[in-house]
């Protein structure tokens, strides 16, 4: 894959926007003991906001626990926000309308649980394109099980019969086949070696420039993230504390999280650029049913100050297609890892 993920549309010729997430809320309630005890939700998803345009990948990243998968649930319409909106698709249709209808599309970690047993891979594809005529149906499904690099002879094969590699490009050919607007990869690679995952990231970069479908790609693999997206979103405790342009989030950061997560992917940087010194955090993170109040990264951030405690900052645009949410932003920096340079930051 090349660094240069700029995509290849003139400027003024924008590509439209097929995923818009406004401000979008998803607490789950938790069941209360008696009723005396005060009612209380886990905050899983706390006001996030992000745009994807077609041909483009937002990668989303963050600690186990931070609101990453919920926010895919949302995309794919499989939840409702509690509230804010979710509209997929060209046409700017809510997520949880949209849901079935092959707008988007998912990928996730295990293919063995997401494929049935008793189908064969032809049938399973099929399956994931719905109503058309029995001529196209076979000539997608043929064309779907090609472009994951399958020869014609896995379609007749059961999903036991297959690798996890190769069960993975079925997954995959079954959310190209009824080409979607928008398919969520959410640790899609995340079980396969690296060699694997070389090869289907390759793949998925390349279905991108010849679909143009848009990816949102949640990992907890920093490097892969980094390798396929336009955009990186670092999620901290249910919110976007950070959303900078693939280029920036090598060298630019400017959340103190951020860099921190950042440091624990030193081999990033082999590229000729010093090691990154390591920032360890203290503590874990709080619980999502109480956030701290001001900035929830507050109590473990080596920058803090009282103001931090007090009062929440909000994201702001720290340059074209970079924000950050920090009263400090870029006063955390690490040897080898230079200030933000704004350059010509990608909007994704
Ligand atoms: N159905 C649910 N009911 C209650 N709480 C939930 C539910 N689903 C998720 N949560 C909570 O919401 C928060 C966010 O979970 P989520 O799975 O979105 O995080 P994640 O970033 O995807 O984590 P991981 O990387 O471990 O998958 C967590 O505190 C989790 O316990």
């Amino acid at each position: 894959m090349t660094d240069d993920r700029t995509p290849p549309t003139a400027q003024g010729d924008e590509p439209e926007i097929v995923l818009d997430v406004q401000d979008a809320v998803r607490h789950y309630p938790l069941r209360r003991r008696s009723l005396r005890e005060p009612r209380r939700s886990v905050h899983a998803v706390d006001g996030v906001s992000v745009r994807l345009r077609s041909g483009r990948t937002l990668g989303i990243v963050g600690e186990s626990g931070c609101g990453k998968s919920t926010l895919g649930r949302l995309i794919t319409g499989l939840e409702t926000p509690t509230s804010g909106a979710v509209r997929v698709g060209a046409n700017g249709t809510p997520a949880a309308a949209a849901s079935g209808r092959g707008t988007v599309q998912a990928v996730f970690q295990d293919p063995a649980s997401a494929l049935d047993p008793r189908m064969m891979v032809r049938q399973s594809v099929a399956e994931a394109l719905g109503g058309v005529g029995r001529d196209e149906r076979d000539r997608r499904v043929d064309e779907a099980i090609a472009a994951v690099g399958l020869t014609p002879d896995f379609g007749s094969r059961y999903p036991h019969e297959l690798s996890g590699g190769q069960q993975q490009r079925v997954c995959i050919a079954r959310a190209i086949v009824g080409e979607p607007d928008l398919i969520l990869l959410d640790e899609a690679v995340s079980s396969l070696d690296a060699s694997l995952q070389a090869q289907i990231l390759d793949l998925l970069e390349r279905l991108q420039r010849d679909t143009g479908t848009a990816y949102v790609f949640i990992s907890h693999d920093l490097r892969a993230v980094r390798q396929v997206s336009h955009s990186v979103a670092v999620m901290y405790l249910g919110q976007v504390v950070e959303q900078a342009p693939a280029e920036a989030f090598d060298r630019g950061l400017l959340h103190p999280y951020a860099v921190a997560l950042r440091s624990t992917e030193p081999r990033i940087l082999d590229d000729g650029v010093e090691p990154v010194e390591r920032v360890v955090l203290r503590g874990e993170p709080p619980s999502a049913v109480a956030p701290p109040a001001g900035c929830r990264f507050a109590p473990r951030c080596p920058i803090v100050e009282d103001h931090c405690r007090r009062v929440a900052p909000d994201l702001v645009e720290a340059t074209p297609g970079h924000l950050v949410r920090c009263h400090r932003p870029g006063d955390l920096t690490l040897s080898g890892v230079a200030r933000a340079d704004a350059g010509t930051p990608a909007e994704v």
